[in-house]
């Protein structure tokens, strides 16, 4: 099947023809079969970079009115924005910054790129795009498996289709065990497949011996172990607590990425945490990569690029490292960071980018060869297994298509746990997707906004809202009730909704004030709560400053986590002490007396940003990574922006809170 055959204009097929895509690729000719181009609803589960975005784009351009793209990972978004522009003829607009308001400014577009947050939070400020889409194209669709975007997803999905029936539904789905149920979900058709452009080969290496899939086998020189006995500690976040499962296992890398480089091949390595991406790439910046790749001169020019980019310590070692042809990404870097390594990498100016698994959600880097030094990380309950999906999804990155006959995937692992590893992760199935929704936090979110947006009065009817959802469909809306009658219970008690009464059986539910602007703000009702309490106390606080309506904002569920060492602790634990009177929490209440801290450290930061250190200063006293502080400063301005919203809906004014957001 071509491409000039597709309902597609002339200018189209001839930007498609000019980045090579002539012929249809076996899943985009299914999902042409299916009806995609004649506004069926179609979920196509298929590989990595099998060419599902040329899918999505097939659906926009044929939708008889706006189509609406759903990128659940907001570090993908402008790439796709980037692709739909370059379309001849298109408009596209993009709305990811997560939480501001309704972006009406967004009708008018042919195609909408944005984050599920985002639509859901246009959704409850009343945007009157959002009813206008003749289709929604959700990619990654598999992420409604994800604790706190999966819910949002799905809601959102659900309330779109149920507000618009006539809307055209595609979703794109990585590999996964159970794309059948979102099919049904979605009374879609399912493209199902396993094609993929290169194929892949995925071994398990033991010492330097590779033993692949397909029965091949490779050997590499193994240098000696100059790791061992080096066991530093270091941070814990992130699974940083720890060296390597086995310190060989380091080597055993290197000498995998040195012998793919010496071929002309590109690498991608994999490791569990930051501190270890970081750490694997100085250790690989030994190997003279760049020249074995034969780019010193490239190298050295992305190396001024990311210096460019601030002059933190960040900075300096990933520029370090780029010199040497290799590159460290997670999601801890600075988004301009993130941009430079990732372009130098599809330039093929640098050989390897050690990377914790966020690289291999989505963003375009294909390699010759994909190392997987790590598949155990630290989570809740100690040492776990990385889900298979998320491994597949490293291991789909591997083989570039035209230019490698195959790509390889190598997991590494040691004697004990080779066969755990290739039964897991070679063999092994991906996990089915299931739904986050019955989550008790997530629940009174949604129950909130459908109660606020007047979409539903009564627990009946909330039931109604959720029955197009994911988990209805899985388990049956009745399988909601009670959760949902604890959550308007809770959202009763928090004084964010009220029951309008005519009698115990027969009342309506109706959001307060304080919920509706909860809820318009899109923070959770448990921020909603914390921000109303914080600001009543800072207004009998004889002195709030802004570090006062920092700690508010801070102490919320919607703030990210700063972590905090041990070593730091006695230290802020002196300074909360020291600034007792301008701090709303006593510091004998808080349940979470240690959660309390770690919003003290981070409230101590953004005031101290606002106060004018520098990003370099900041860095270096708290140790956290440089994109850590873009993202809290970016929250902090939403989350002062609700404060401000809600002290005018309590009639309470903090001066300190507007205060701390102007300055920021
Ligand atoms: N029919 C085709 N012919 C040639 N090249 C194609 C074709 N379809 C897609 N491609 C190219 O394949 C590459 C991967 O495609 P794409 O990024 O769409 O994959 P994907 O399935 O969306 O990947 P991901 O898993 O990252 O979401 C792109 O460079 C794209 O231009």
């Amino acid at each position: 099947m071509r491409v000039r055959d597709l309902p597609l204009s002339q200018p189209v097929v001839d930007h498609f023809a000019d980045r090579g895509v002539r012929e249809l690729y076996p899943p985009q000719r299914a999902a042409v079969d299916a009806g995609v181009c004649e506004g069926a609803d179609v979920v196509a589960a298929v590989p990595t970079a099998s060419g599902k975005t040329f899918v999505a784009q097939l659906a926009l351009l044929t939708a008889g009115g706006p189509g609406l793209y759903v990128c659940p990972l907001r570090a993908l978004a402008r790439e796709k924005y980037e692709t739909f522009a370059a379309l001849p003829g298109v408009d596209v607009g993009i709305s990811t910054g997560d939480f501001d308001a309704t972006g009406e400014a967004l009708a008018g577009n042919d195609v909408v790129v944005a984050t599920s947050e985002k639509v859901d939070s246009a959704i409850r400020n009343g945007a009157s795009w959002v009813d206008e889409l003749a289709c929604v194209v959700v990619d990654e669709v598999h992420l409604l498996g994800a604790k706190r975007r999966g819910p949002t997803l799905e809601v959102t999905l659900a309330t779109l289709r149920r507000r618009n029936p006539d809307l055209q539904t595609v979703a794109l789905s990585a590999t996964v065990d159970n794309p059948d149920a979102i099919a049904d979900w979605l009374d879609a058709a399912l493209v199902e497949s396993e094609w993929r452009p290169v194929d892949l080969r995925t071994g398990v290496a033991v010492g330097g011996e590779v033993g692949f899939d397909d029965g091949t086998s490779l050997s590499v020189d193994v240098g000696p172990d100059e790791t061992a006995g080096d066991g530093d500690g270091g941070e814990a976040r992130d699974g940083d607590a720890d060296d390597t499962d086995d310190p060989d296992a380091t080597e055993v890398t290197a000498a995998l990425v040195a012998d793919a480089v010496a071929d002309g091949g590109q690498c991608l390595a994999f490791v569990r945490s930051r501190r270890e991406a970081v750490d694997l790439a100085e250790r690989l910046a030994e190997e003279g990569l760049a020249a074995a790749l034969g780019v010193e001169d490239a190298a050295a020019a992305a190396a001024e690029e990311a210096t460019g980019v601030d002059g933190t310590m960040t900075g300096r070692q990933l520029a370090d490292c780029l010199r040497a042809g290799v590159a460290f990404h997670h999601a801890g870097l600075r988004s301009g960071h993130r941009a430079v390594v990732e372009s130098a990498f599809r330039e093929r100016d640098v050989a390897c980018i050690c990377a914790t698994p966020t690289l291999a959600a989505g963003v375009n880097v294909p390699a010759r060869r994909v190392v997987v030094r790590d598949q155990r990380r630290y989570g809740e309950g100690g040492m776990s297994w990385i889900p298979t999906l998320e491994v597949h999804q490293m291991c789909g990155r591997a083989g570039r298509p035209g230019l490698d006959p195959h790509g390889e995937a190598v997991l590494v692992a040691d004697a004990d746990t080779r066969e755990a590893v290739r039964e897991r992760y070679v063999e092994g199935d991906p996990e089915a997707v299931e739904s986050q929704l019955a989550d008790p936090g997530a629940l009174r979110t949604h129950v909130l906004a459908a109660v606020a947006t007047d979409f539903a009065a009564t627990e009946t009817e909330i039931l109604d809202v959720f029955e197009g959802t994911f988990y209805a469909r899985e388990t049956g809306a009745g399988g909601l009730a009670d959760a949902v009658a604890v959550a308007v219970d809770d959202l009763v008690s928090a004084g964010m909704v009220a029951r309008e009464t005519g009698g115990v059986e027969d009342y309506r539910l109706v959001a307060t004030a304080v919920g509706e602007t909860t809820s318009k703000q899109y923070v959770r009702p448990e921020t909603g709560e914390r921000i109303v309490a914080g600001l009543r106390a800072a207004a009998d606080l004889p002195e709030a400053t802004t570090l006062t309506a920092f700690e508010v904002i801070c102490d919320t569920p919607d703030m990210q986590d700063t972590y905090l060492g041990n070593a730091e602790r006695a230290d802020v634990y002196r300074f909360a002490r020291r600034n007792a009177a301008r701090l709303t929490t006593d510091m004998t209440d808080p349940d979470d007396f240690e959660g309390w801290l770690e919003s003290v450290k981070t409230a101590r930061i953004l005031d101290e940003w606002i106060g004018g250190a520098t990003v370099e200063e900041l860095v270096d006293r708290y140790r956290i990574g440089p994109g850590d502080l873009d993202s809290r400063v970016e929250r902090a301005e939403w989350l002062l922006s609700a404060a401000e919203a809600l002290g005018e809906t309590i009639g309470v004014r903090v001066p300190a809170v507007s205060r701390a957001r102007s300055r920021l």
